[in-house]
């Protein structure tokens, strides 16, 4: 199996083709000999030896084993056919752990020097697709250490000095998760920009607003789009106050324990540029509190870009028809010639279930555990990448939704007359006319029911009619009645009256950095 380069911003898969898999060399040989399937799984991860016969090839933890480990074990314990994706932060980490022992006289400049370069020809090797990924070598540490091994030799079998899989792989993934909120921070901004710019274009317009799904107040949809772009700076917030937790340098605990030997925890620290070693080597290697925190992040995040795929697949239907989607971001039928579907957003709801799933996967996987490490976390990881993956995929699409959509200006207005948006601001008028809401809200109840009765609205109501459900009414209420006066007349902060809502897509103009 080889590696490509790749970026979280354009992900790549989680596991690479079967095809690409690659196992020690005599396999070729044995499948060829003994075709049938427990003879050809015998021959996974074993090496040929010039005689003939198979020899499992020594694992680096291997002095005190008499014999290997049985095919389906090594199949069910490798972790290298998703674990690869983090040979960066490995090598990244395995560099900062070699100048440290270097730096500590642990090892000699010399050794460091090599180690260093056999790294990047390594680091090379796996960005060119060169680099054979081993399953018998179980891990991307061990994978990585063992071709260093075989690359520049002996200095290469002190890199592991006062190091442990156990520091390593939650290094790793620590680097690793600060990378990858790095990258979520900058489609959520991506997809702001593109909510903004959508609410610029329509700064007039007025939709119905809803709550249980029926017809509440009349808002301003820069109002409504606006809304979602606070939920997304939340969720840009928990990121950050989670990136802050995820910083801290777990490597120098070791096993769990610690070490004897003089290292520097606090130069590794520094040159992966985390915040500063964790305190206690147990809680460095034990906890996976950040990854359930980073899931936990992302699925609030999914929740709130599901919520909108939900309003615009509802929005994009025929009995809404507020917004038409364009052919870029929709698809069709493979049996209904007319159907145009806006399946994208639907797989922004869909694709939440996974990213909820991921979460609970870790917080069961951890429930049961003492400490220190156990071999379950090895589990966290491809739930871990499946959410990245799917909150970016997600982040991307709704972005490029919002910049193909058009609202159907003249559909949304013939539609609002109904419900009898304005009711609320009726109640409000008489407030300020001295009478107690309560009996405000009793009197515009009846007045709604006179428009039920008469099958009109509120502002076809005549004066007489009004006067007669309560005396308080004057000629001055039917500034107050229509979906156009009722917006005007909202003041208070956050509201959606239009000045308010003018001044927020301002502010976010600005803090977007969208030029005028
Ligand atoms: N096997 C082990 N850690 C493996 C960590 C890497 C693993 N692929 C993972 O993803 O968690 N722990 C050994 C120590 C070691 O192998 O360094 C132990 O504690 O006995």
């Amino acid at each position: 199996m080889a590696a490509t380069s790749h970026s979280l911003l354009s992900p790549a898969p989680t596991s690479l083709p079967r095809a690409r898999i690659t196992f020690p060399v005599a396999r070729a040989v044995a499948l060829r000999r003994r075709p049938s399937f427990p003879a050809v799984a015998a021959a996974v991860s074993s090496m040929a030896s010039s005689d003939g016969e198979e020899k499992k090839e020594t694992k680096l933890w291997g002095g005190r084993f008499e014999e290997g480990v049985t095919d389906a074990v090594e199949r069910f314990t490798e972790s290298i056919s998703y674990d690869w994706q983090l040979y960066k932060y490995d090598i990244m980490g395995s560099k900062a752990h070699a100048s440290m022992l270097a730096a500590q006289g642990l090892i000699t400049t010399g050794d460091r020097d090599i180690i260093l370069e056999g790294l990047d020809q390594i680091e090379k090797q796996i960005q060119d697709g060169k680099f054979e990924w081993r399953k018998d070598r179980e891990d991307v540490h061990m994978n990585i250490e063992a071709a260093l091994i075989e690359k520049v030799g002996e200095p290469a079998k002190k890199l592991h000095t006062a190091r442990s899989r156990n520091d390593q792989i939650v290094t790793d993934l620590r680097l690793w998760c600060r990378d990858a909120i790095d990258k979520i921070l900058i489609r959520i901004k991506q997809f702001q920009v593109s909510l903004v710019l959508l609410a610029s274009k329509y700064v007039d317009l007025i939709v119905p607003g809803y709550t249980h799904l029926q017809r509440a107040q009349p808002v301003l949809l820069p109002h409504l789009l606006l809304s979602y772009v606070e939920q997304l700076e939340r969720d840009a917030g928990r990121l950050l106050d989670c990136r802050e937790r995820v910083n801290f340098c777990p490597l120098g605990a070791c096993a769990l324990a610690g070490t004897g030997l003089p290292i520097d925890r606090f130069k590794t620290a520094k040159d992966l540029k985390f915040t500063a070693p964790m305190k206690n080597s147990i809680d460095a290697v034990s906890d996976r509190d950040f990854v359930l925190e980073f899931l936990a992040a992302n699925s609030i995040a999914a929740i709130h870009l599901s919520r909108i795929g939900e309003e615009w697949v509802l929005w994009a239907s025929e009995e809404f028809g507020f917004l038409t989607p364009s052919d870029k971001v929709s698809t069709g039928s493979s049996i209904m010639p007319q159907k145009k579907n806006p399946d994208p957003m639907e797989l922004v709801r869909g694709k939440s279930a996974r990213v909820v799933g991921d979460l609970m996967t870790v917080l069961v996987l951890c429930k049961g555990l003492p400490q220190a490490y156990n071999r379950d976390l090895q589990e966290d990881k491809e739930p871990l990448f499946d959410s990245v993956k799917a909150i970016l995929g997600m982040l991307e699409v709704c972005s490029e939704f919002a910049q193909n959509i058009s609202f159907n200006s003249k559909r949304i207005q013939s539609s609002l007359p109904a419900g009898y948006l304005d009711a609320t601001t009726l109640a409000d008028y008489l407030v300020k006319k001295g009478v107690p809401f309560r009996t405000s809200h009793e009197i515009v109840g009846r007045c709604v029911a006179l428009c039920v009765s008469k099958n009109c609205q509120l502002t076809e109501l005549e004066m007489h009619d009004l006067k007669a459900v309560h005396p308080v009414f004057e000629a001055d209420v039917y500034a107050y009645l229509g979906v156009e006066n009722a917006v005007n007349k909202f003041i208070s902060y956050g509201s959606t009256g239009s000045e308010q809502v003018k001044k927020q897509l301002e502010d976010w103009r600005l803090q977007l950095g969208i030029n005028p």
